[in-house]
């Protein structure tokens, strides 16, 4: 794709999403995006090139100097991560009663996980003990599945964060909440508020400080719009912090495990490498450091997309297995195997997925994960994720409908990979390698031979550094792993028909964003009012045609419980208030068009005339 093209088409969409009155009062992180209008038409080709175009707003400049909206290189957002990435360095320094603690919802949480887990092995490098701990909404069994309910806690937030500083003298608190909207995440902001003498509480997310959740929560007296207020008050004072650059609308509209999660990493990663090359290497922590941070992970996104073809022939694959209700596995490597399995548990509540459709398996299972609350495989199936479960348990079962995607690097051990590579061989011929090389180091001819011409394979180039270094690179294929395989279950999802335009029509309701979200597309498609879209979703979803008096007035706890358990949702109440129909009519109607995509629009476009 020429360049200049994209960028054309990138400043001609931000111009109309950054427009007043569009979709206005959506925030950012829950607009549509107008790149990706048309993405559940597109090819695997297309559908590559919109998420290549969208991925690049997370990178873009100001467009004018006086912009509404700040991004990733503005002057105030590089400052906040100057000063923050201080505040990691004094940690460092003194780290005796210290903690940094990242926390988030759902990918949130598991990037925090992923990074608090790297930077203490690098701290352990440097003989240092471990500084770094993460909590996440639904403890560590999140980290593995979809647990929305406990993000809608503030309470409980602020216990799990209290549990984990008990005893710390100085705690960096770092909070992600890509909307600015998870109570979660609120609560253990007002914990760390009200223990200043203790806490720097500093909250990440992608929309303005206006746009953060304004709508009361349950239980509790503030909103995290407040809580936001009160930490840009003290930000004067370098007492709080708030990183809410804007990154644009996901792909796939409010599907923030995107951009919202790459992002995050960015910023994390960002500041706290800073920090770390501070206190190693006694580099400063300035402008240009952190603009030079940055620009490294926008050479990743080039680099990573300049596979387009290779991208979208795993996509085409992908999503065939799907579409014949076959599966797609990833089978991972190191902390590969952990953005596998990651990208993998975000497709039951983002596409309403069944959990064996798209599966992660790593090798070392639990004891590489290194998660607080150690195996969890006695769970149940769900939570089986060392490579010797999926020989057990899958490989006897594997078939030419199934694709399984090897992810490595060239510090694997390749007659492991080789091996694994062979057994599934003898099952599937969809098999496919994303790989990562650097300069010196590249795979041996039969791990080329295995794979054929299945190869997506990333060719860094290295700096002869230090072990610091080699974990920058580390974390550079981490990125341009998470973009591949979000690619990857995105575009699968959009060939089996479960987006409609760029919405994700089959989402589960299973806490009260999602349960607004689909409200406000029953709203957007059929017109309707609030109410009416409100009682819609309850009928489909407790598949009742009355509703009783007890489920009108019910929390929407209630209700975002019961939803655990019920199936197309927000295609039900759709086809029931575009038609008329009756609940158990809608269900019917959409049993018969197996694409979820073409019945829903089949029964919108009838509709309209
Ligand atoms: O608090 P955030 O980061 O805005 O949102 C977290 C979340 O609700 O959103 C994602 C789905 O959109 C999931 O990762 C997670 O469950």
């Amino acid at each position: 794709m020429p360049g200049h093209q994209g960028e054309t088409r990138r400043t001609r969409a931000a111009q109309e999403w950054e427009s007043p009155g569009y979709e206005s009062p959506l925030p950012v992180t829950e607009k549509s995006n107008p790149l990706s209008r048309d993405i559940d038409r597109a090819g695997p080709q297309q559908i590559v090139r919109v998420l290549q175009e969208c991925d690049a707003e997370v990178f873009q400049g100001d467009l004018q100097t006086d912009a509404e909206y700040k991004r990733l290189y503005s002057e105030s957002v590089v400052q906040i991560l100057v000063n923050v990435a201080k505040r990691v360095k004094t940690i460092l320094k003194e780290p005796e009663n210290s903690l940094i603690v990242l926390s988030g919802c759902g990918t949130s949480g598991r990037i925090a996980f992923l990074l608090s887990n790297t930077f203490n092995r690098i701290l352990a490098r440097h003989q240092q003990k471990p500084v770094y701990s993460y909590t996440i909404a639904g403890g560590d069994k999140a980290l593995l599945t979809s647990q929305e309910a406990p993000e809608d806690s503030p309470s409980l937030g602020a216990q799990v964060l209290e549990e984990t500083c008990a005893g710390k003298k100085h705690v960096l608190f770092i909070g992600i909440s890509c909307g600015l909207s998870a109570p979660f995440v609120a609560g253990q902001l007002d914990f760390c508020l009200n223990n200043l003498d203790i806490f720097t509480p500093v909250l990440i997310g992608f929309n303005p400080a206006h746009m953060a959740r304004a709508e009361p929560i349950q239980g509790w007296p503030h909103t995290l719009r407040e809580v936001t207020e009160r930490m840009l008050d003290l930000q004067r004072g370098q007492r709080a912090f708030v990183l809410n650059p804007v990154v644009g609308p996901e792909a796939i509209s409010g599907s923030s495990r995107m951009k919202g999660g790459t992002a995050t990493k960015v910023l994390l990663e960002s500041l706290l490498l800073l920090g770390h090359r501070a206190v190693h290497r006694h580099s400063e922590i300035n402008h240009q450091a952190v603009l030079d941070c940055i620009r490294d992970y926008e050479t990743v996104h080039e680099m990573t997309y300049s596979k387009t073809e290779e991208l979208a022939d795993v996509i085409g694959t992908a999503g065939i297995s799907l579409q014949n209700q076959g599966h797609v596995y990833y089978l991972g490597w190191k902390t590969l195997g952990i953005m596998g399995i990651i990208d993998a548990s975000e497709c039951i509540p983002t596409f309403g997925a069944d959990f064996e459709d798209i599966r992660g398996f790593m090798s070392g299972g639990f004891s590489e994960m290194n998660n607080k609350e150690g195996d969890l495989s006695s769970l149940g199936p769900q939570f089986c994720i060392d490579q010797k479960d999926f020989l057990s348990t899958i490989l006897p079962n594997l078939g030419e409908n199934d694709t399984v995607i090897f992810i490595f690097t060239v510090d694997e051990d390749f007659a492991d990979v080789e091996k694994l590579a062979g057994q599934v061989k003898s099952k599937t011929s969809n098999l496919q390698a994303i790989c990562h090389e650097h300069g010196g180091c590249r795979f041996p001819v039969n791990i080329n031979n295995i794979f054929a011409s299945k190869i997506l394979r990333i060719t860094w180039t290295s700096s002869a550094g230090d072990a610091e270094d080699g974990f920058f690179m580390r974390l550079q294929w981490e990125l341009s792993t998470k973009w591949i395989l979000n690619a990857i279950s995105t575009g699968a999802h959009i060939l089996k028909g479960k987006v409609y335009k760029n919405y994700m029509i089959d989402l589960k309701v299973t806490n009260s964003k999602l349960y607004r979200r689909a409200i406000g597309m029953l709203q957007r498609f059929t017109g309707c009012s609030w109410m009416q879209g409100e009682r819609a979703l309850l009928r489909a979803l407790y598949r009742v045609e009355e509703l009783t008096e007890e489920m009108i007035t019910a929390d929407v706890s209630r209700h975002t419980q019961a939803a655990n358990a019920s199936d197309k949702v927000v295609p039900t109440a759709l086809v029931v208030l575009q038609t008329g129909c009756s609940v158990s009519e809608a269900q019917a109607h959409l049993r018969e068009g197996s694409v979820v995509r073409d019945a829903v629009e089949a029964c919108l476009t009838s509709g309209r005339h």
